[in-house]
């Protein structure tokens, strides 16, 4: 199924801001979803200023310089791929003329405990493509597919509305007993997308779960294609993403965290913000919230504690977090663990392993071969570099461990997916752990109450937009596409306000690829 464009829906007004008019915008968070709409608000004329909690910028995409080794690498916060079906980053990447720093991705393997290991990719016109990966499956046979046929309407005739009603109050695994899936079939093609999902995989949403389906897997034959970057996100996105805002004036301010919003309390606008640098008397005309949701709730909280006693206020500000907010989960810790060996792994190992039955390490990558300066320090020392994605750290062990003991933790388990590391006595010669407890919980029962990026505003709170990968899209869209389309919805919410064009988006179709003709 094509895409479809949501088109501006104030297609007759001018393109920008009129000369002369001052319009001040503050975005809270200066992840994929706060650049994003910094970028759209930036080009058509406004006064935008992100704040940012941490010294660097990108949120889960940061990538900081750090000293290992006696030299500087840029460290990102984890291994990322950019999907076939994400529009919007695509049509970034063409503004910023990036599209050389990516390079495509183009088999996925993977390893299980009970089947042979599977190279997954998708050729050919549907449905020819996903017949062709059962085909070459050492573990499926057609007939898994064929005994599954319960589970096929949802799939192929996906229809978004419809399944999202339906399937919200169902965790995926319920759904697929439901619909009787068989265990190979679950275990070797559904499994694995849920291990990559940074939540518990028995409690995500079947109507979540069926969006990812279709956005990664289903709704066009290229659907399942991935690229990733040749060099250091930094290089590859963050620097000429911010070289351009500040080309466009945009004012940056790092390690500025946001505490509470200031609203005036007879229009109901949020106007401002008091941050951990102090009280920013700039009055701003809108407010875009792009911050993850741990931290949305944090500040919304001590908005409301602060206007408690405004009896305009109170009600409003209550209204939102109690039925936006307070419904809304932070998923479990993760830990995402670089290693710098002396030896490397033989020429067979791929770039990027996933490993959904090996928790807590869900997912492997190399990355002197995948980004230019870990490339140049393995052909200068012989050596690897190694990345560890563990993604429901705490289900395993404790969350308070120190970063020195993280790596004898895991390493029973990396024993079993790469024994070699053990069996020919690879040394760590350095290793750097990034921990954080900041991803959206997606389990079952929450759609209903996830915010869209107009919600506060719908609810009195005024001026105030909301961007991000926890934001709820009525169309399909997941993780970095739907951070970056969030923040063109907020801006387009605000452009539409001002008289500005909106900006078209291009969205993955709601239905499903149905039988291809
Ligand atoms: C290890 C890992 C691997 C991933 N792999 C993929 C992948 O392969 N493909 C994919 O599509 N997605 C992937 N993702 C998900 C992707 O990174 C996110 O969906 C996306 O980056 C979210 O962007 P965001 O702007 O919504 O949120 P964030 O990136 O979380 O940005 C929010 C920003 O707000 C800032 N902030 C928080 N509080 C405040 C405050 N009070 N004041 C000011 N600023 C504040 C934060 O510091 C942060 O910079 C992965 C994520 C992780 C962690």
């Amino acid at each position: 199924k094509d895409p479809v464009w949501v088109n501006p829906l104030n297609p007759k007004d001018p393109q920008s801001l009129p000369t002369g008019v001052n319009k001040n915008v503050l975005v809270v968070g200066g992840g994929l979803a706060g650049l994003s709409a910094a970028l759209e608000l930036a080009e058509r004329g406004y006064s935008v200023t992100i704040k940012e909690k941490y010294k660097s910028i990108g949120g889960k995409l940061f990538c900081k310089p750090v000293e290992i080794l006696n030299q500087t690498f840029y460290i990102e916060h984890g291994f990322h791929a950019w999907f076939y079906n994400y529009y919007q980053f695509k049509d970034i990447r063409k503004r910023l003329g990036i599209d050389e720093n990516f390079k495509s991705w183009d088999a996925v393997h993977y390893i299980f405990r009970n089947y042979k290991p599977e190279v997954i990719y998708s050729e050919g016109p549907y449905p020819l493509n996903l017949l062709g990966i059962i085909s070459r499956s050492p573990n499926l046979k057609l007939t898994d597919a064929i005994k599954s046929v319960l589970s096929l309407p949802d799939l192929i005739f996906y229809d978004f509305d419809s399944i999202n009603e339906k399937y919200d109050n169902l965790t995926f695994h319920e759904w697929a007993i439901q619909k009787k899936v068989v265990q190979d079939f679950y275990d070797i093609i559904m499994k694995p997308a849920l291990s990559v999902t940074l939540n518990e995989q028995e409690i995500f949403s079947a109507a979540e779960m069926l969006s990812f389906v279709q956005i990664y897997f289903l709704t066009n034959s290229k659907a399942d294609t991935r690229e990733v970057t040749n060099v250091n996100y930094y290089q590859a996105i963050l620097k000429p993403w911010t070289d351009y805002l500040l080309k466009l004036n945009v004012k940056i301010i790092l390690d500025a965290e946001v505490l509470r919003l200031k609203i005036d309390e007879k229009g109901q606008n949020v106007y401002g913000s008091v941050d951990k640098t102090g009280d920013d008397s700039t009055v701003y005309d809108w407010v875009v919230m792009a911050s993850e949701v741990g931290a949305v709730k944090k500040i919304l909280a001590n908005t409301f504690d602060y206007y408690k006693t405004s009896a305009i206020l109170n009600p409003i500000i209550s209204n939102c977090i109690q039925k936006h907010l307070d419904p809304m989960k932070v998923a479990p810790d993760y830990k995402v663990v670089r290693l710098w060996f002396d030896k490397k792994l033989n020429n067979s190992a791929p770039n990027i392993l996933e490993t959904p039955d090996f928790a807590p390490v869900n997912l492997v990558a190399q990355y002197h071969l995948l980004e230019e300066e870990f490339m140049q320090w393995s052909s200068r020392t012989g050596g690897s570099v190694m990345e560890f994605h563990c993604y429901t750290w705490s289900s395993h062990f404790s969350p308070n461990v120190s970063d020195s003991e993280v790596w004898n933790l895991i390493s029973p388990t990396v024993e079993l997916i790469y024994p070699e590391i053990f069996e020919r006595n690879f040394q760590v010669l350095a290793y750097h752990v990034n921990s954080f407890q900041n991803f959206a919980s997606f389990e079952k029962g929450l759609l209903k109450q996830r915010p869209f990026s107009n919600s506060f505003e719908m609810n009195k709170l005024n001026s105030i937009y909301l961007a991000g990968d926890w934001i709820r899209t009525d169309y399909p869209s997941a993780l970095m596409e739907r951070a970056v389309s969030t923040g063109r919805e907020a801006a387009n919410h605000i452009l539409i306000k001002d008289n500005v064009r909106q900006v078209p988006l291009l969205v993955v179709n709601k239905k499903g690829p149905g039988l291809g003709f």
